[in-house]
């Protein structure tokens, strides 16, 4: 890297947006610009893109970030990719065309496949291999899909003539025109494929699901000279540092890297991560281990928490119901709403995620009585996040794991009522970082790490900020109250 060389940019491939920030040389960010894109849902419980509106809004916003921080590529000493985990993608070696709509994280329509395995016994296998559950949510049983669904897909892949990527390595393989076929191994950790002691790709695992292992891109770690993006795309040929998964991206950006530290991000869906260090921590509650960072070879772990709707609740009531014009207005309509509220929801829009692992049970909103109003329904959607992220809390207690403070980011934590809930429910102060953008944060960081800007991963925890503190204000018998009415609740859609 040279001295001119002293911006990094970060891409942020959300489940609802492409997002690119520009940061200097001391993580501060210049510029940011980002673009949503179409969800397609084809089928019930079925969740698409488009992948073309990947590449599209992704080249858009770098552009743009671009632009807004005035430099030029040739500024930037490097790029972090960090990105929507497990949706999977399939496209030609040759010409780089896709076979299919990319398979979204929160699509359910391998449930019965998952079933069969799980018939088989097979899930302690898997977990054993992957630190992971048979549940639709991870890339194996949707890649299985793929090759059976798609004509002639199978026989391609076969001979050799496919690739199957994770959107990490869908991009690289764009920015580079198709000169690198690789992922990081965080990203590959979600595939239900990858061994989570060697990572490396697992022929048994590869034998189960039925899956030609030429598909499967080259892991490396979350730093690596992961290629140059082509001329043609951003003005100059800008070199990839790092690729990370968007949440262990958060977990770095919120400079949660020794054990026992742990982030919480609450975007479209929420996912908590523990740092375990170098130790693989198995759950006996259904938690997932997952792979947090691989360096220079050495891996790191963590414990995670997934639930699969959070502030996609909001949405839901901003654009299904048209109950709000914007999400940020939850916070002024749920103010008053006090917890004698006897409305629960439990948001299983698309079944429902740790600890349960449920693909089956569906939504619904309890106690509703003829005072039930808007503010009611938006305090108890808030809530459902709360309730949701305390099983979470309580799951870690139980493997064994203190869990002292949640670190938080993500769109929903610009809602201080809900974050003051989830102090108050979870009964953890909540810490909000001062850069809502952990993810990014985390992503520009190893990218600065593999060029040079940063010397260890440890000169993470003097750049991260802390803007704000919940603390709980309830009591514990009050907050076993409030949990014995979740738990009937969570009961009574099963
Ligand atoms: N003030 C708010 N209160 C509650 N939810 C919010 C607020 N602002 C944004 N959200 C929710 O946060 C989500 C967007 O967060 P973001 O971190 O951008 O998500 P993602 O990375 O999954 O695309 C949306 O689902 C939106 O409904
Ligand atoms: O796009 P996000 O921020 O909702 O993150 C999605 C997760 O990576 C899914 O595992």
């Amino acid at each position: 890297m040279s001295k001119q060389q002293k911006y990094l940019l970060a891409i942020d491939q959300g489940t609802t947006s492409s997002r690119a920030v520009i940061y200097n040389e001391k993580l501060q960010p210049l510029a940011q610009q980002g673009k949503e894109f179409k969800q397609h849902f084809p089928n019930n419980g079925w969740v698409e893109h488009d992948p073309e509106d990947i590449w599209e809004t992704t080249l858009h916003s770098c552009r743009e970030a671009i632009k807004e921080a005035e430099i030029e590529a040739s500024a930037l000493g490097g790029i972090g990719i960090t990105n929507q985990r497990e949706t999977t993608l399939l496209w030609d070696r040759k010409n780089g065309e896709v076979l299919h709509k990319a398979i979204v994280w929160q699509d359910r329509r391998t449930a019965d496949y998952c079933q069969q395995l799980k018939d088989k016994d097979l899930e302690p296998f898997f977990q054993k291999r992957t630190g992971l559950l048979l549940d639709p949510y991870f890339s194996g049983t949707k890649l299985a899909w793929l090759l059976d669904n798609v004509e002639g897909a199978r026989e391609r892949a076969e001979d050799g003539e496919l690739c199957f990527g994770t959107v990490d390595s869908y991009l690289l393989w764009r920015f580079t025109k198709g000169k690198v076929h690789a992922t990081d191994a965080s990203n590959a950790s979600r595939t239900l494929m990858m061994n989570l002691e060697t990572r490396e790709w697992d022929g048994e695992l590869l034998e189960k699901l039925n899956i030609p292992a030429s598909l499967l891109p080259e892991i490396r770690d979350n730093t690596s000279d992961f290629g140059y993006t082509d001329k043609e795309w951003l003005g100059a040929e800008v070199p990839i540092c790092a690729m990370v998964g968007d949440q262990q991206g958060a977990l770095i950006g919120q400079a949660c890297i020794e054990a026992g530290m742990l982030k919480s991000t609450y975007g479209t869906g929420c996912f908590a991560l523990l740092n375990t260090g170098q130790d693989i921590i198995r759950s006996d509650n259904r938690l997932l281990s997952t792979l947090a960072y691989q360096l220079d070879g050495e891996a790191y772990y963590a414990l995670e928490g997934s639930i699969f709707m959070a502030g996609a609740i909001i949405q839901w009531l901003r654009d299904s119901l048209g109950m709000l014009e914007e999400a940020a207005e939850s916070e002024a309509l749920a103010e008053d709403i006090g917890y004698e509220q006897s409305e629960i929801m439990v948001p299983a829009f698309t079944g429902l995620g740790a600890p349960y692992w449920d693909p089956d049970a569906r939504a619904a909103i309890l106690g509703m009585t003829r005072d039930t109003s808007r503010e009611h329904l938006a305090a108890a959607a808030l809530r459902s996040v709360a309730y949701q992220s305390l099983d979470l809390v309580h799951a870690m207690h139980n493997d064994g794991q203190k869990v002292e403070a949640l670190r938080v980011d993500g769109g929903m934590t610009e809602n201080d009522w809900f974050l003051q809930a989830l102090a108050d429910i979870t009964g953890c102060p909540i810490e909000r970082a001062a850069i809502s953008e952990a993810t990014s944060f985390g992503a520009a960081f190893l990218a600065g790490l593999q060029s040079g800007m940063f010397k260890k991963l440890s000169d993470i925890s003097e750049l991260h900020k802390v803007d704000k503190t919940f603390k709980p204000e309830i009591s514990s018998e009050q907050r076993d109250k409030l949990r014995s009415v979740w738990l009937a609740a969570i009961d009574k859609v099963r």
